[in-house]
């Protein structure tokens, strides 16, 4: 296809997509590889520079994986949310704030956008409140647990984002909330990026990852179930189809449809220009889920 082509072919999403906000969830597998790391920051930046307004919340998992066993602690998740002591909450804080959102912001930077790193204290931006302890059922089973310092949204504030990016910066927020108290929370990326792209009303939620979308089967790439409404969530996560960190990806993404945004996807951040060819084309790539 040569290059007239492609900007006109583009055309329809350009226009629908020209000033709207697009919350993108950069997930902490999505980001191992570096290379992938600067193609998905490369096309945000583009995104901005196309007149849309991108928002970026990021996760970082493998990395506090990384540091917790540098330190000698074993990661422990349930139901895809890590357990958080005290000692726990610290590596995510520095892992997160200190280094992969400044990271990213620097990527940003060096393609020629402007990042602003933000948590949730930040302008007031994510009030939360401690999650659990509870019961719950995991594969069939009702357990009791305490996720420790896990936190879930309780209030979110917009006005900083509205403000950064009528600026023209591109907000990079880390999952981190803080409590009435000022505690800080360890809030699952996804969760956080849901209730943000809900808060703002933003046209799109992309949460990119390293598979393809969800599958049937794990470990089967054909398996791809390219059409979910909320109905078939419920029933994959009760049949374990769906399990650990994709469990949170699909629960936000239901309380993003309730809110009324109409276009929730998973993508594999690891497919060259899979921002720009799920935006910009009309055959979207990976999962995309539906109210019904
Ligand atoms: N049905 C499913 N289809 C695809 N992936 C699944 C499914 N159930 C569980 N997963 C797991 O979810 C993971 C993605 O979530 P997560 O590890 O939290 O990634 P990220 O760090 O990108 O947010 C996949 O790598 C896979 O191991
Ligand atoms: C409570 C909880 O699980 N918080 C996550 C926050 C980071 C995250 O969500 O990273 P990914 O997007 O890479 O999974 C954690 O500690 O791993």
């Amino acid at each position: 296809m040569d290059i007239g082509e492609m900007f006109t072919d583009a055309l329809p999403w350009l226009k629908k997509y020209r000033d709207a906000i697009i919350v993108i969830k950069v997930g902490g597998h999505a980001m191992v590889d570096s290379e992938a790391r600067n193609g998905i920051i490369k096309d945000i930046v583009t995104l901005r520079y196309m007149g849309m307004k991108p928002v970026i919340v990021h996760g970082g998992g493998p990395e506090i994986d990384a540091m917790m066993k540098k330190l000698g602690k074993t990661p422990s998740f349930v139901s895809g949310l890590r357990v958080t002591d005290d000692e726990t909450m610290d590596i995510v804080r520095m892992v997160l704030v200190g280094k992969v959102n400044t990271d990213l912001v620097a990527l940003i930077s060096r393609h020629g956008g402007k990042g602003i790193g933000l948590k949730g204290i930040d302008g007031n931006l994510l009030l939360a409140k401690k999650k659990g302890p509870e019961r719950i059922t995991v594969e069939g089973k009702d357990v009791d647990v305490d996720y420790g310092w896990v936190g879930e949204t309780e209030k979110i504030d917009p006005d900083i984002l509205f403000t950064m990016l009528e600026k023209g910066f591109i907000p990079v927020i880390s999952p981190i909330g803080y409590d009435r108290d000022g505690r800080a929370l360890n809030i699952n990326a996804d969760t956080a990026a849901g209730d943000i792209a809900a808060s703002l009303k933003a046209v799109s939620l992309l949460s990119l990852t390293d598979v393809d979308g969800i599958l049937m089967d794990p470990n089967d790439k054909a398996s791809l179930l390219s059409h979910l409404n909320i109905m078939d969530c419920y029933d994959l996560i009760k049949k374990g189809v769906i399990s650990k960190g994709m469990i949170p990806k699909v629960l936000s993404s239901i309380t993003v449809l309730n809110a009324g945004i109409e276009s929730v996807r998973i993508i594999n951040g690891n497919v060259k220009h899979a921002v720009l060819l799920e935006l910009l084309t009309e055959k979207g790539i990976g999962t995309q889920i539906v109210k019904e």
